[in-house]
């Protein structure tokens, strides 16, 4: 079944919810409005519909965030989710459901359908994601690097340190952690779950050869999950484990990892349709390419020498 999904976002940054009806599937979460998309309707003349039915709004400024596929036992569903960023008409319960406006941490204590865990994600997570180079023996210039993106609007940052020791990745992690904090920004951690959590990092990065050694999900309480893959079977692997969003790479050759085979848009957008979290766009690429990776159906763009001081190399691994 193919479902037109509008999150419909406010000025103060609060979300619409709406609770479904006690006997629908699902009865009893809250939803982001929406529903069936009608044969001879587009995902976004369906949502025009929804929206004006059940809450007597015409969304005007509609953009597109993710892309679901979910099989509950009794139906599987595709929802086409939309940001709504700005509408007309005042929102009232035309079906007799119980709506509110939510802020981002009242929407993460909601019980919502299972296949809103990506969506909530998606609405989350930033459309740019720092992937460290590699720190070389002058701290005090890597540090100032991640602060210079800082500075430039990145909100989410990998340290990946793959050369160190535990006791240096440590520190490391620990001073990063401390200007992203102050930047208000997130920091995931490329290494081991428990140092993630020593150092007060907001989530861990797992290597695609990491995925291949875990059994089951993987619960790590409030810490974000994110995955490297290249392939459909690395995106399964990463799904099972139940990862908050992925990085698909290259899609373009890079001089980081050469002669590893490019995916290029193509295979990233089928990547995309793919995984039911947000995914990143890696390989060759910076700001430039946002909105095509968005257009193929992803978050955005994550890269280390595009997103760090205006491109420059770092180190040798930049
Ligand atoms: N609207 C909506 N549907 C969702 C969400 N998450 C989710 O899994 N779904 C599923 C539940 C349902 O199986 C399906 C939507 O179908 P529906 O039957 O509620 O659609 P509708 O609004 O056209 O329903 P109705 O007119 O028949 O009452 O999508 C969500 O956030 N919003
Ligand atoms: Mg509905």
């Amino acid at each position: 079944m193919q479902v037109a999904v509008g999150a419909i976002v406010r000025e103060d940054g609060r979300y619409l919810l709406s609770r479904r009806r006690a006997d629908a599937h699902q009865g009893g979460r809250w939803e982001f409005p929406g529903g069936k998309i009608e044969a001879g309707e587009t995902p976004e003349t369906a949502l025009d519909r929804e929206l004006y039915e059940e809450l007597g709004i015409r969304p005007l400024i509609i953009r597109p965030l993710i892309s679901i596929a979910h099989r509950y036992p009794e139906r599987h569903v595709r929802l086409h989710v939309y940001r709504v960023e700005s509408f007309s008409g005042t929102p009232e319960p035309r079906e007799g459901q119980a709506f509110d406006w939510f802020d981002e941490t009242a929407l993460c204590a909601l019980s919502l359908p299972d296949a809103n865990r990506g969506i909530v994600a998606a609405l989350r997570l930033p459309d740019r994601y720092l992937i460290t180079p590699e720190p070389d023996v002058d701290e005090a210039r890597f540090f100032a690097g991640i602060e210079a993106a800082l500075r430039r609007g990145v909100r989410l940052v990998q340290l990946r340190a793959k050369s160190v020791d535990e006791h240096r990745l440590r520190l490391l992690a620990s001073g990063a952690v401390d200007v992203c904090r102050r930047h208000g920004a997130r920091l995931m951690l490329n290494g081991r779950p428990e140092l993630a959590r020593v150092v007060g990092a907001d989530g861990v990065h797992l290597s695609a050869s990491q995925l291949q050694t875990v059994q089951g999900r993987l619960d790590l309480e409030n810490l974000y999950i994110a995955a490297s893959c290249h392939n459909e079977r690395e995106l399964v692997l990463a799904g099972r484990l139940g990862v908050d969003f992925a990085v698909c790479s290259p899609v373009r050759p890079t001089a980081s990892h050469p002669g590893a085979p490019a995916i290029g848009w193509l295979g990233f957008e089928a990547m995309c349709a793919q995984a039911p979290f947000p995914v990143y766009a890696l390989g060759g690429l910076d700001t430039t390419d946002i909105e095509e990776a968005r257009r193929r159906g992803g978050q955005g763009v994550a890269a280390i020498r595009g997103l760090w001081e205006g491109g420059q190399a770092y180190a040798r691994h930049a």
